[in-house]
């Protein structure tokens, strides 16, 4: 969808901002340029909707080099989010969301219309804040008033620079989460520039970490945490990338253990022979459906009276998980609750439990399955120790 050809910039002064780039952002997919201040990732942000004009090299956006196409023509197709959000001042809410549908000649009733849908869809009611300035926002909600301006002509290609840098990190870290869902359900080609790892990590499918003026790794977030392609990109990332990686791997079936079953309705005796050929300590507690009710200790249910049930003597469990959660979250899950362990469920079917050891091991298992598919030398199992 977007792709660089060998393309330099190099700017009038002699500073070269970035040297023979090629890359290529496929369609729907959410690529984060990272690195550090003056590393060239702006230059290549501009350069896709010709606020730059690259020295060599060509850019295509949906196969058509960009050279050739009106730049006005260009930027309807490539909404912009930037730091600064630079919204119209004297404008109100719902008008300055509505900039880039009446510049392109919707009737003002269309295009007020759709600004209403946008704002919504970003989490502002348009009835409450459509009729406000930007002054009259907080810093989050502005930024949210960025993102559906530049989504309201609804363009393919969305280029964020710095997008939540100008906010705290908690309201940063909701407006991440907004946005990822959004981008679920719009699927816009999008080049996002950060300075920040964690942030390229967590928006990322794939991620470019800049050197000077040049892309030293393009790969998964897995990836470049798991096996960084250099000295240089292992120091970017941070020698904590074996707990970053925990956000970027999730749970497999493969993962689970499975502790033995104790149906709510069944006689706490037959439940208790059932334990007692096993080492195990404790059984998962299902309902006559399958679900997951909690868990009964085998000691408990071996000292049971005759009569009483799995039932009379389950706890609940409150510490549970879809499958396909990040460890991270299941870790957060775990300790949360103060638990052992997390049961895995799919919907509301029992899949197994994840353990602390089971969690390491899917650790180990993600940073293995990354060196057997990418045959890197560097592969640095220690990150997994140190998480
Ligand atoms: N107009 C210009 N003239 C000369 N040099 C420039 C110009 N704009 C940028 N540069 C230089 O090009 C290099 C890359 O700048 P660029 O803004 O692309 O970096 P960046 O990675 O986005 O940095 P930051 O994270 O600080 O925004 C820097 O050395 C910068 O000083």
């Amino acid at each position: 969808m977007i792709r660089f050809e060998q393309v330099s910039k190099v700017y009038p002064d002699g500073t070269t901002a970035v040297d023979r780039l090629s890359f290529e952002v496929g369609e729907g997919e959410l690529v984060t340029l990272v690195g550090p201040s003056g590393c060239g990732k702006t230059t290549t942000m501009m350069m896709v909707n010709r606020l730059i004009e690259p020295t060599s090299g060509r850019i295509l956006v949906d196969g058509e080099d960009i050279a050739q196409v009106d730049p006005v023509r260009l930027r309807r197709r490539i909404g912009y989010v930037i730091q600064q959000v630079g919204l119209f001042p004297h404008r109100t809410v719902l008008d300055n969301t509505a900039t880039v549908p009446s510049l392109v000649g919707w009737k003002r009733a269309r295009a007020r219309e759709r600004a209403a849908e946008l704002l919504d869809l970003v989490g502002l009611d348009p009835n409450t804040y459509g009729s406000r300035y930007p002054a009259q926002l907080s810093g989050g909600q502005r930024q949210r008033v960025g993102v559906a301006r530049a989504l309201a002509a609804d363009p393919p290609v969305l280029l964020m620079d710095e997008p939540f840098g100008a906010v705290d990190p908690v309201v940063r870290e909701r407006l991440q989460d907004e946005f990822l869902s959004l981008q679920a359900a719009v699927r816009k080609t999008v080049l996002m520039v950060t300075h920040d790892i964690e942030e390229a990590v967590r928006m990322g499918d794939r991620i470019a970490v800049y050197g000077e003026g040049r892309i030293e790794q393009f790969d998964s977030p897995a990836a470049v945490l798991g096996m960084p392609a250099s000295p240089y990109v292992a120091r970017f990332v941070g020698a904590d990338r074996g707990l970053k990686r925990l956000s970027v791997t999730t749970i497999e079936p493969d993962d689970l253990e499975e502790p033995p079953v104790a149906r709510l309705d069944e006689p706490a005796r037959t439940a208790a022979a059932r334990l007692a050929g096993t080492d195990a300590r404790w059984a998962v507690v299902l309902n006559s459906a399958g679900e997951l009710h909690g868990w009964v200790s085998a000691d408990v249910l071996r000292t049971a009276g005759e009569q009483r049930t799995v039932g009379d003597l389950a706890r609940r469990m409150d510490a549970w998980v879809p499958i396909g959660t990040p460890l991270k979250q299941a870790f957060s899950e775990m300790l949360q609750q103060d638990a052992g362990w997390v049961a895995v469920l799919d919907g509301a079917r029992f899949l197994g439990v994840l353990t602390p050891a089971k969690l390491h091991e899917a650790l180990r298992r993600s940073v293995g399955a990354d060196a057997r598919g990418l045959g890197r030398h560097e592969v640095q199992f220690d990150s997994v120790a140190d998480a």
